[in-house]
């Protein structure tokens, strides 16, 4: 569905987008690199990264869009919220950096799991800092050689940049990178180092068969397989027992047949249309596999799940299409039905069919075989949901538009869903808009059709959250399912009861709220004891989150000025006291080698002398009326708390400042929990509260290294009033409205997930003005 999108999107724009994301341990020059890709004019200074740095490259016909995530041990493990099908990973190595083993285990780790789990696209590993004067031919050869070992094992294609003097510092070799990333993107097929495993069961011509031929080969194969099929029961024992003289495609039509009709028969077995596909399926499995065990060598098939559900599918397909009522004596005049089913659905006979909905890597890929996959092409074709037969008998079509409300909002639900995860960071935003997209389109389409049911945002959410379980579920049960790439129906043809039925919401519901005014206003929740199914806690909003969105009052800088000196003064409430940081100071490291040295006050500054810019350039406008009410007291403490923990892990003494101790000062705060911050209105679940932390962390390290990190002399005093006094936003507690949506900000999401903000960006970079 993505890459539909896309190539749609790229058909109509004329370019493609791209995602690469940008790896590699801490200081090995990831957010150098990305901004002298997009910045190449500029020399710019960086700081750790705190979180990610997005930015979108315009190259050739194509905008690749990097996601430079922090490279701090403690960060690592969230990277993987930032993987998506489709993308490139960029491994930046520092060749100096004597933590050459730890950087390969990185490597792959994070190439092993994003490959588990997506396709990606690429994998470049690109050996950076070689403008250094310690670089050797040896080195190189070193790196190289760690890398192949590292990535020996990868079935993605991957290719390792290494052209003498390549450095994200200079440039030299820069573009190389980028065109190799762009290249290897371009050529991106889905799991495209999977070679094929399986023959298809009807080679064939390369010409596309038309109805006339295939109409003509139904008739032939009637005359040719009349007596074999005149028994089906006997058929399908001869199958089973190996007995049978040959197999070939017509065979499998038939057999899929037969064990359809069997399962329709006993609707007990089967609760929804499409589930008989999945109970013949695993019959017709069996069946087969019995058949190899029995005499084997003796045909060339093997079992394939997704094909073999695709041509049971096809089956059922025409089965209902031909809807000729069963006659008592049903596997009587089976075979006739049987040939006249294959003439009115010439289709059957191409033994290609599936072209039209996979491509032949992908469907014939082991993941493929063993599991089964959504198509790549196009989503497979399910019922006309307003055609139901009368006359088709064995099973029940009352489910299939029964609610057309509920249906219409899991459809809903789930095209939401897919753009929450095409666009990853903004789930909160993107659930909100499609509420109101949703809300405008009610209000539209109830203006033609006043049948249709109002909008309603207990319906809406309840909805989404059921979507959303279903898709975990799909998930816990087959982690390779791509959903991403797989239209509704074909999930409602592959999962029947995923979602639930139409009227799942009466578990839930009394029919009242349901349908009654104040569900509609707002999310009212279920009935007592009755907990909406979430599995995970990606992309769920805070229950109360309308009442997120608040007026918000915007403090004066007398009133900030007011705060700084109340902070500077607050003691904080807990045991620790107000000390600088208790934990042992790690060695100082080199910025540049990565190598940490002993202590040495001269030379291991961060290199940050160009500092020109304060961290924010937040302008705080005045309130239009002056209030007379400045914010609580409260919150007044509450920001003193965050401050005052932040601020006293900071060294106070200036020559400590440097790139890998800064970033674990810092990742050590994201990472514990913040047991000194009251956590008002937001309680226990929250301990992550991981954008909340990397946001204020950031906010306060920039400030601090914009403070104090540019000056060389040692009198300045690093005191918190000091530090307040140059930074007073950082006394504003509702600062991240400048870089957040207030919906993004409080989701659940939010909590579990660094997010990127989605409202101003923050750059880990200084030098550069926007
Ligand atoms: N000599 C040299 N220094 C580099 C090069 N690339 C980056 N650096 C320096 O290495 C230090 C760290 O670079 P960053 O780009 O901030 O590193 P990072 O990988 O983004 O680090 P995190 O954000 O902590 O993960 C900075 O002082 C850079 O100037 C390079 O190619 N050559
Ligand atoms: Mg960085």
């Amino acid at each position: 569905m993505a890459a539909l999108v896309n190539f749609v999107k790229s058909k109509i724009r004329g370019r493609h987008d791209h995602r690469c994301l940008v790896l590699g341990i801490d200081s090995a020059g990831k957010t150098t690199f990305l901004y002298k890709c997009v910045l190449p004019e500029i020399t710019v200074t960086t700081i750790p990264t705190i979180g990610l740095n997005v930015e979108i490259l315009k190259f050739k016909d194509s905008d690749i869009c990097f996601w430079d995530v922090g490279g701090c041990d403690k960060i690592r493990p969230l990277v993987r919220h930032y993987f998506s099908s489709g993308m490139a990973l960029l491994f930046i190595l520092n060749i100096h950096d004597e933590r050459l083993l730890e950087a390969m285990d990185e490597l792959r780790y994070q190439v092993s799991i994003a490959a588990a789990d997506f396709d990606l696209g690429f994998v470049g590993i690109m050996l950076n800092k070689q403008d250094l004067p310690n670089t050797t031919p040896e080195l190189r050869q070193k790196c190289r050689e760690q890398v192949e070992n590292a990535m020996s094992n990868c079935r993605v294609k991957w290719r390792i940049f290494d052209s003498e003097g390549l450095s994200a510092l200079t440039g030299v070799g820069v573009e190389e990178v980028v065109q190799g990333i762009y290249d290897g993107l371009r050529g991106w097929v889905p799991d495209p180092a999977v070679k094929a495993v399986d023959k298809p069961d009807a080679p064939p011509p390369d010409v596309i068969p038309t109805r006339e031929d295939l109409v003509h080969k139904a008739q032939s194969v009637q005359e040719s397989k009349r007596i074999l099929y005149r028994y089906p029961e006997t058929f399908l024992d001869n199958m089973r027992n190996g007995k049978l003289e040959t197999w070939d495609h017509c065979d499998h039509l038939f057999a899929a047949s037969i064990i359809l009709h069997k399962v329709l028969e006993d609707p007990s077995k089967t609760t929804t249309p499409q589930q008989p596909v999945f109970v013949a399926v695993e019959i017709f499995l069996e069946n087969l596999l019995s058949m190899l065990r029995e005499a084997p060598g003796k045909f060339r098939n093997t079992a394939h799940q997704t094909l073999t559900t695709f041509w049971v599918h096809q089956v059922y397909l025409a089965m209902h299409r031909f809807q000729e009522p069963p006659q008592d004596s049903y596997f009587s005049n089976f075979p006739a039905r049987f040939f006249k089913m294959l003439k009115e659905n010439p289709d059957l006979m191409n033994g290609r069919l599936w072209q039209d909905y996979y491509s032949k890597d992908y469907l014939f890929s082991p993941k493929a075989k063993d599991n089964l996959v959504t198509p790549d092409i196009q989503h497979l074709p399910s019922f006309d949901p307003k055609a139901p037969s009368p006359q088709a008998a064995g099973y029940d079509y009352k489910k299939l538009g029964e609610d057309r409300t509920s249906r219409r909002l899991k459809r809903w639900a789930y095209a939401t869903l897919q753009t929450v995860k095409a666009t990853n960071a903004r789930r909160g935003l993107v659930v909100k808009n499609a509420l109101s997209e949703l809300q405008r389109d009610t209000i539209r389409q109830r203006a033609k059709d006043p049948t249709l049911e109002p909008y309603s945002e207990t319906q809406a959410y309840f909805w989404v959250q059921i979507v959303h379980a279903g898709i975990e579920g799909i998930l816990k049960k087959n982690p390779t399912f791509e959903f991403a790439r797989a239209s509704y129906d074909t999930v409602e043809v592959l999962y029947p009861d995923a979602f639930g039925a139409d009227d799942l919401w009466k578990e839930y519901y009394l029919e009242s709220d349901w349908k009654g005014l104040a569900g509609r206003v707002n999310f009212i929740p279920p009935k007592k004891g009755k907990v909406i199914p979430n599995f995970t806690p990606i992309l769920t909003l805070e229950k109360d989150w309308r009442l997120a969105v608040s007026d918000v009052h915007v403090p004066t800088l007398e009133e900030l000025a007011q705060r700084a000196n109340y902070i500077s003064s607050y003691e904080p409430k807990q045991e620790e006291p107000a000390t600088e940081s208790k934990t042992p100071d790690p060695k100082p490291m080199d910025v540049n080698t990565g190598h940490f040295r002993d202590e040495d006050d001269d030379d291991d500054w961060i290199d940050i002398r160009e500092v020109t810019e304060k961290t924010s350039d937040v302008k705080i406008s005045e309130p239009e009326e002056p209030s007379t009410e400045p914010g609580s007291p409260q919150t007044w403490q509450d920001q003193a708390e965050l401050i005052h923990q932040i601020f006293n892990k900071l060294p106070k003494v200036q020559s400590r400042i440097n790139h890998s101790f800064i970033s674990r000062i810092a990742y050590d705060q994201v990472n514990t929990p913040w047991s000194r911050i009251p956590q008002r209105k937001q309680k226990s679940k929250l301990s992550t509260q991981l954008t909340k932390k990397a946001f204020w962390v950031r906010m306060i390290v920039e400030a601090y290294i914009d403070t104090y990190g540019v000056s060389n002399g040692s009198g300045v005093e690093i005191n918190l009033q000091h530090f307040l006094s140059k930074n007073l936003e950082l006394c504003w507690e509702d600062l991240w409205m400048v870089y957040y949506n207030e919906l993004t900000w409080k989701s659940v999401t939010a909590n579990e997930v660094i997010l990127g903000c989605d409202r101003k960006q923050l750059k880990s970079v200084r030098g550069w003005k926007e």
